[in-house]
This record gives structure tokens, C-alpha cells and sequence, in this order.
């Protein structure tokens, strides 16, 4: 039997919580061989709450499960973890954007980024889905200064997998056999769903859409708007896709990916005209535990423009957070 890996959630009592915490507890996370400890991070008023959900875990009597950890201080929740998925912050709803979230949730990925910083493993592999996504990754990233930059990742496989659907759907490709996707920049409205590199069952995206107006005028920005639609329809945030796709995220990172591109915003290495650290969406491939860029990727006017816009955003988030790291 494999030694447990120790995996904290937080907003564990949350939405997203309830639809991941069941997946990693059955394997989907790490593999059907690998045992975990789950360590469950909540706000003290959503305890009862968190006891609920941890009462239903053990009823499902998993195999794999080795234990779980309720707890409201981050210091006690991150203690030793292998992984840490970065749930808990404030939801929008509808009418909102993104970065009006960013007052709301900054000072909570401060708090943590310096608890994973003292207590964490030292190659923890840290993923923020909370929103903004990107920005909320920077900070918890400047705020652990001890720990390795590129052990801090932020969500844009959510992202990544609904373009890849989308494209499915318009081609009739099915999903597998649609490859080399590449989501650039924030996850928000203005991320750059680049399928020029794409292939659908071996053809070039491009041809087998044949259909450029399609891909510029609507696909793009129904991407970029498919969160907001989800809200609409459900009057509530996306929460099992949100949970699938960071489960893609880590199992990905952590067991590879067979040289297939993914879509994992990194902080940026001053690759593709983006500064340094700035944590921006870009295509990877992951082996032995790390992610590399796929680097040489050729720039056209129109993905320039595009990569420039999102770029511009997330150093206009970075801009309003920069008081808070000082
Ligand atoms: N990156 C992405 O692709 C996506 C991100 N999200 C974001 O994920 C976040 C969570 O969404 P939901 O689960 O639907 O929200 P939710 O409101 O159902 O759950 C959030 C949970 O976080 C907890 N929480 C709040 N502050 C906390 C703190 N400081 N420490 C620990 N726990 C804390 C709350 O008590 C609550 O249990 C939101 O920011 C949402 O916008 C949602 C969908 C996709
Ligand atoms: O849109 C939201 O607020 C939730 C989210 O990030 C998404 O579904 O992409």
C-alpha cells in the first residue's frame, strides 16, 4: 500500500467542496491505488457545515479515504500537505464580474499563501480556484516567499475543457480525439481560446471549423461567457465542472499528460512577451510531477492583440493588489 498523500481543500463546505471532495476521495485525484488524508479548510461559521459533509464522507466508506481533518486555521489545515486546492472565497452572482471579487477574496489567499509558506511540504503543489483565480494565485504566490514560485498554479483547465467542448460540439469531433487546445492569459471574459494549433482528429481546428467568423464573433466570447451563462441558468456558479476540471488540473500535474497540452495558468518565466510572474494561462504538457511551457508557439497579429488585452488586465488586478503585498 502506498504511503497517504495529504491533500487540502479549502471551502470545503462549499459548493465546489461538495462535488470534489467525493471524486478525490474515489481516486479520480491521484488514482485508484493511491491513498489520501483530506484536510478541510472552512470559515468557523460553516463548521457544522464541514461536519455534515464529513459525516457523508465516511458513510461512503472509500477504500482509499485514510482520514479527514476538519479545521478553521489555515496554519492547521495546510500542515505538511502534499497539494493544496484553493476553494474557499466568495462566489459571484449574477450581474457581477469577476473583478469585483478581487476587494472581497484577496486578503484570504495573503493569509494562506503565508500559512502554506510556513507550514506546507516545500514541493507542495498548490492550485487556486477561488476568484480571480489568476491574481488570487499571485498572491498567495508573493506571499509564501520561502516556497518555489512554480509550486503555485491558478485554474484555467475550466476554461480549457469548455473550449475543447465547444469545438466538439461545432466539428463533431469527439472530445478525445481534439488535441493541442491553448487557453492564454486570466480566467475571465477576456481569456484568449487560441485554436490554431488545434487539431480535430488530426486535422488542423482552423479547416475543420471552416468557419472564421464563427470562431471570432461568437466562440470566443461564448468561452469567455460560458461562467456567466452557468449563473444565469442556475442562479448559482458552475460547481461540478469547476470541481472536474481542477481534478483534471492536479491529476495532470502530478501523473503527466503523455505529451498532451493543457491549459494551467503559471507565473510567467517572460515567455510570449508576458512578465515575469505574472500568473497567465498558457498551453503545458506535465511530466514527473512538473509542467513545462510549450514554447515557439508563433504569434499572428490577431493572437498578439488578444494576449496583449488579457495581459492588460491581469496587470491592472496586480495593480490594485500590490498595497496588499507590500
Ligand atoms: N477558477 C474557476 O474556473 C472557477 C472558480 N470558481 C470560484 O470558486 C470559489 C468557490 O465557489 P463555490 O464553492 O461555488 O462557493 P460557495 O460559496 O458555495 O463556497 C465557498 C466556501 O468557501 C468558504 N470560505 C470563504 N472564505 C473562506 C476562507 N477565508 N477560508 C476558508 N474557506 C472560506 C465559505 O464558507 C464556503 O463554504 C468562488 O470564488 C468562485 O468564483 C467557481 C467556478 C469556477
Ligand atoms: O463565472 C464564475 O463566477 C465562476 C467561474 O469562474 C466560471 O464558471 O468560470
Amino acid at each position: 500500500m502506498k504511503t497517504p498523500v495529504r491533500v487540502a481543500v479549502t471551502g470545503a463546505a462549499g459548493q465546489i467542496g461538495y462535488a470534489i471532495l467525493f471524486r478525490i476521495a474515489n481516486g479520480d485525484l491521484l488514482g485508484k491505488d493511491q491513498p489520501v488524508i483530506l484536510s478541510l479548510l472552512d470559515l468557523p461559521q460553516a463548521q457544522k457545515a464541514l461536519n455534515g459533509v464529513i459525516m457523508e464522507l465516511n458513510d461512503c466508506a472509500f477504500p482509499l479515504l485514510a482520514g479527514v481533518t476538519p479545521s478553521d486555521d489555515p496554519r492547521v489545515a495546510f500542515k505538511d500537505v502534499d497539494i493544496a486546492i484553493l476553494v474557499g472565497s466568495r462566489p459571484r452572482g449574477p450581474g457581477m464580474e469577476r473583478s469585483d471579487l478581487l476587494a472581497a477574496n484577496a486578503e484570504i489567499f495573503k493569509v494562506q499563501g503565508k500559512a502554506l509558506n510556513d507550514v506546507a511540504k516545500r514541493d507542495v503543489k498548490v492550485l487556486v480556484v477561488g476568484n480571480p483565480a489568476n491574481t488570487n494565485a499571485y498572491i498567495a504566490m508573493k506571499s509564501a516567499p520561502d516556497l518555489p514560485k512554480e509550486n503555485f498554479t491558478a485554474m484555467l483547465r475550466l476554461d480549457h475543457n469548455r473550449a475543447v467542448s465547444m469545438l466538439s460540439e461545432k466539428t463533431g469531433t469527439p472530445v478525445k480525439d481534439i488535441e493541442k487546445m491553448a487557453v492564454w492569459g486570466n480566467h475571465s471574459p477576456s481569456m484568449y481560446a487560441d485554436y490554431r494549433n488545434a487539431t480535430a482528429a488530426g486535422k488542423p481546428m482552423p479547416e475543420a471549423v471552416n468557419d472564421e467568423a464563427w470562431y471570432k464573433d461568437t466562440y470566443l466570447s461564448a468561452v469567455g461567457k460560458r461562467g456567466a451563462a452557468i449563473i444565469e441558468a442556475r442562479g448559482l456558479s458552475s460547481a461540478a465542472s469547476a470541481a472536474n476540471a481542477a481534478i483534471d488540473h492536479v491529476r495532470d500535474w502530478v501523473l503527466g499528460t503523455n505529451g498532451k497540452w493543457v491549459s494551467m495558468g503559471v507565473p510567467s518565466d517572460g515567455s510570449y512577451g508576458v512578465p515575469e510572474d505574472v500568473m497567465f494561462g498558457v498551453p503545458c504538457t506535465c511530466e514527473n510531477g512538473k509542467y513545462t511551457r510549450v514554447k515557439g508557439i508563433e504569434m499572428d497579429e490577431f493572437s498578439k492583440g488578444r494576449i496583449q488585452h488579457t495581459l492588460n488586465e491581469l496587470l491592472e488586478e496586480q495593480a490594485a493588489v500590490a498595497d496588499l503585498l507590500k
